[in-house]
């Protein structure tokens, strides 16, 4: 069953259109990233989804309502922008959050303070907001953008502004909130997440799709690569099987790193065997296998963004 279907959906801003034709569903209880390059339509879309502006042209059903503005008890939504306010406790900015959705005051605030406690803000909960470091309100927004158990979580950039541990931590909530039945749609530029966590990836590039599929898929979409060093002849390498191309990665006193792409569906290990067979002087072969960063590349021409989990040192200072 589809939480969500969008169908030709548009937007434009003046003259501007951001959104183009942009169809897919969302199966209930799935995660979805939702990817793309700055600028390509994420937040318009998502604001769409909710029902927070309407679209140009297209439909929109989400959890079986036309406009998300019926359903909006059944929905939880971290905006790109924070920001709770500054003079409420954790406790209060979250039943608060929670009694906007129905959720009575009692129980938002022993809802808050389990979950508090869970993310490691127990001893933060009567702290005023502007007290909190950066990720700690973040992570304190998230809590209440779910505190009312909502069927569909829609955020927008979650993971932007967290250090590499609370990245984590983040993971694991998404995990979470899909294995309790909730459906999952967040939007990153940030690959490894997606890759990481996601049943379904939806990828938009300047305002349309570009891909919608599992991340399996999408790596499937990019070329592999070998790289060759050794003693080699450009020519040598282009004639291995399932090679189509050939670049020179550097050259040294006859000893050339090469980057060879592979046709789709080519074995690596059929040119190495014919490398070894017609005796090539291979010092070292490596088969890559694409990443979702790969595909993203390939398939809208724009550089992601890292993994800051990743780019950093894992002792890396915490800030929260
Ligand atoms: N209210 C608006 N009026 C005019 N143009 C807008 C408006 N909102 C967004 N845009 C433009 O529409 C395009 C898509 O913006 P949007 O915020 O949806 O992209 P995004 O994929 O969420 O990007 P980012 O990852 O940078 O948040 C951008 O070029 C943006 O400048």
């Amino acid at each position: 069953m589809n939480a969500l279907t969008l169908e030709g959906v548009s937007k434009r801003y003046g003259d501007f259109q951001a959104v183009r034709d942009l169809s897919f569903t969302v199966k209930k209880g799935a995660i979805c990233g939702f990817l793309g390059p700055n600028g390509a339509g994420k937040t318009s879309t998502i604001r769409m989804i909710l029902g927070l502006q309407p679209a140009t042209t297209g439909s929109i059903q989400i959890l079986g309502a036309s406009d998300g503005r019926q359903v909006r008890d059944r929905i939880g939504f971290l905006p790109e922008e924070r920001g709770l306010y500054k003079k409420m406790t954790p406790i209060d900015a979250i039943a608060f959050f929670g009694s906007l959705k129905g959720l009575p005051t009692g129980e938002g605030r022993k809802r808050a303070k389990e979950m508090l406690e869970a993310q490691g803000l127990g001893a933060s909960k009567n702290k005023k907001m502007k007290e909190l470091s950066k990720g700690m309100a973040q992570k304190v927004q998230l809590i209440a953008s779910v505190v009312h158990r909502p069927e569909f979580v829609i955020l927008d950039e979650p993971f932007s502004g967290l250090d590499p541990v609370n990245q984590q931590g983040l993971e694991t909530v998404i995990r979470d909130l899909a294995a309790n039945g909730a459906t999952v749609l967040f939007s990153t530029h940030v690959m490894q997440h997606a890759e990481r966590l996601c049943d379904q990836v939806v990828l938009v590039a300047r305002g349309r799709k570009a891909f919608d599929g599992t991340v399996a898929e999408a790596r499937d979409t990019s070329r592999r690569f070998l790289d060759l060093e050794g003693a080699i002849a450009v020519e040598q390498a282009g004639a291995l099987p399932g090679v189509t191309g050939v670049d020179v990665v550097s050259e040294q006193d006859g000893v050339r790193v090469l980057k060879a792409a592979l046709a789709q569906g080519a074995a690596g290990q059929d040119a190495l065997k014919a490398a070894f067979l017609t005796g090539l002087d291979v010092r070292r072969f490596e088969l890559k296998e694409p990443t979702l960063h790969d595909a993203f590349i390939d398939l809208t021409g724009d550089h992601p963004d890292q993994d800051q989990s990743v780019a950093r040192p894992t002792n890396a200072p915490e800030t929260v």
